[in-house]
């Protein structure tokens, strides 16, 4: 497989006065491509919520629907890390490109097929599937920021970059509505995304490049001036597996604390995303078309939120990730408090909330798969941000759905926002630990 997948080969440089247009050309064609290449991959990610309603219909119950789709985490928390391992010693242009195709095959046969859906167990076998083909996603999107954009660049553009997911993240339902129309099929739900998902993998195909050196062009590191503090010409050579997990992910504690922050950061991100419309139903009063709104604008608010967070980072806090994510994480924290204490009777202010929550929620989780790319040289980045996400979705999104379902249960929603809260305030701590450890680890390299 990872001779399939192997990157592609260094070619001679070109001509030193085509380098800057053909670094310009490619890196807006890289990015158009890893920005909708990532954004279609969420259009296959989570649409098995469309047809929960549906499946429900057919007998099935919510507690063995929302188990089958846990698969997905479960299953994308170990691919992101696993197979960022194997991205790092691949070419994206393919690996991108077949894991969309994969995910987007998976969802077809659930969409054209009912006996995909006919028992709880293939259900999850095949969220299993998906949720692994979905860790193909992130990895290669990652080794294509660090081989292109400088470590200057890099909170800018992976900023914008981040915004992929809540783009994606919105466009299921629409499909749905369409396919709804169209066809007047509820499976629609899994065919419609699935389709959009194939045209973009080939437009993907079509946009991708590995290095630039496979481009005919010299590192980044070169073109821009601009190297990391313990860069070497080891970082242009591809690693072995036994090194990147060994030498440059297992054995990093500063990666270790961001990994274990995320879980944290993860728990507050899905715990609203994936309990607010049965809090706001059940707590709050809010009818379905409120509540799914107040969905919607929690999405949608984490684009502004993310762009200002990478900017901060960059810009206010200088590139201190850590810094940056303490003071984000405790502004959430705070407006989860008010969300959790606000009196029945004041949507505006409930909305408000989910709308700053969503605002300030994203720009952490950016901040941690950048901060994870920066700790590891480059040919090992896609694993130690596959890392990080194997933490935030194993611990924390996993936790969301069962730890504050099953707390909220025995203890009532005050129960499943002390979880929630308590898990922001632990993510702080440990965000600034490693602030502490990044200042004296600089300070010890100066
Ligand atoms: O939750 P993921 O793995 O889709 O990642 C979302 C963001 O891109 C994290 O940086």
């Amino acid at each position: 497989m990872i001779g399939f997948f192997k990157p592609a080969p260094h070619k001679a440089l070109v001509a030193d006065d085509l380098i800057d247009p053909l670094y310009k050309r490619l890196r807006w064609q890289l990015f158009i491509g890893i920005f909708f290449g990532y954004a279609a991959y969420y259009l296959v990610r989570k649409n098995f919520a469309l047809a929960i309603p549906d499946l429900i219909e057919l007998g099935f119950t919510r507690g063995d629907l929302g188990v089958a789709l846990s698969a997905i985490s479960v299953s994308y928390g170990f691919s992101k890390f696993f197979m960022g391992a194997v991205s790092d010693r691949s070419n994206p242009r393919l690996f991108l490109s077949a894991g969309l195709i994969l995910s987007s095959f998976t969802m077809m046969l659930m969409g054209f097929f009912p006996f995909a859906t006919s028992s709880i167990a293939i259900m999850y076998a095949l969220l299993f599937f998906n949720g692994w083909f979905q860790g193909m996603g992130w990895p290669p999107c990652g080794r294509t920021m660090v081989h292109w954009w400088s470590h200057k660049e890099r909170g800018a553009v992976v900023s914008v970059w981040n915004t992929a997911h809540n783009v994606g993240g919105g466009i299921p339902p629409l499909l749905f509505l369409l396919g709804m129309y169209l066809f007047d099929d509820w499976r629609s739900a899994f065919y419609m995304p699935a389709i959009a998902a194939l045209i973009m993998a080939v437009l993907v195909y079509v946009l991708m490049r590995d290095t630039p050196q496979s481009c005919g062009l010299p590192s980044i590191e070169q073109y821009k001036n601009d190297y990391p503090p313990d860069y070497s010409d080891k970082h242009e050579e591809e690693f072995s597996t036994k090194q990147i997990f060994l030498d440059y992910v297992l054995n990093n504690k500063l990666l270790w604390m961001i990994a274990i922050a995320n879980v944290f950061v993860y728990l507050l991100r899905y715990g609203i995303l994936d309990w607010s419309p049965t809090y706001l139903k059940e707590v709050k009063d809010f009818t379905l078309n409120k509540s799914s709104l107040s969905y919607f604008l929690y999405e949608w608010a984490g684009i502004p939120g993310t762009l200002l967070c990478g900017w901060m980072s960059d810009k206010v806090f200088k590139g201190n990730r850590g810094a940056t994510g303490v003071f984000f994480m405790i502004l959430v924290t705070i407006a989860t408090v008010v969300f959790w204490l606000n009196p029945v009777g004041n949507p505006g202010v409930d909305m408000a909330c989910m709308i700053i929550i969503g605002f300030l929620i994203y720009g952490p989780v950016m901040l941690i798969g950048l901060h994870a790319l920066e700790l590891a040289p480059k040919k090992a980045a896609g694993t130690a941000a596959g890392f990080t996400g194997l933490f935030g979705y194993l611990g924390g999104s996993v936790a969301a759905s069962a730890v504050v379902g099953y707390t909220v249960d025995y203890f009532g929603w005050d129960g499943g926002f002390i979880v929630m809260v308590g898990g922001s305030i632990l993510s702080v701590i440990l965000l600034a630990i490693v602030m502490v450890m990044e200042k004296k680890k600089k300070n010890e390299e100066a």
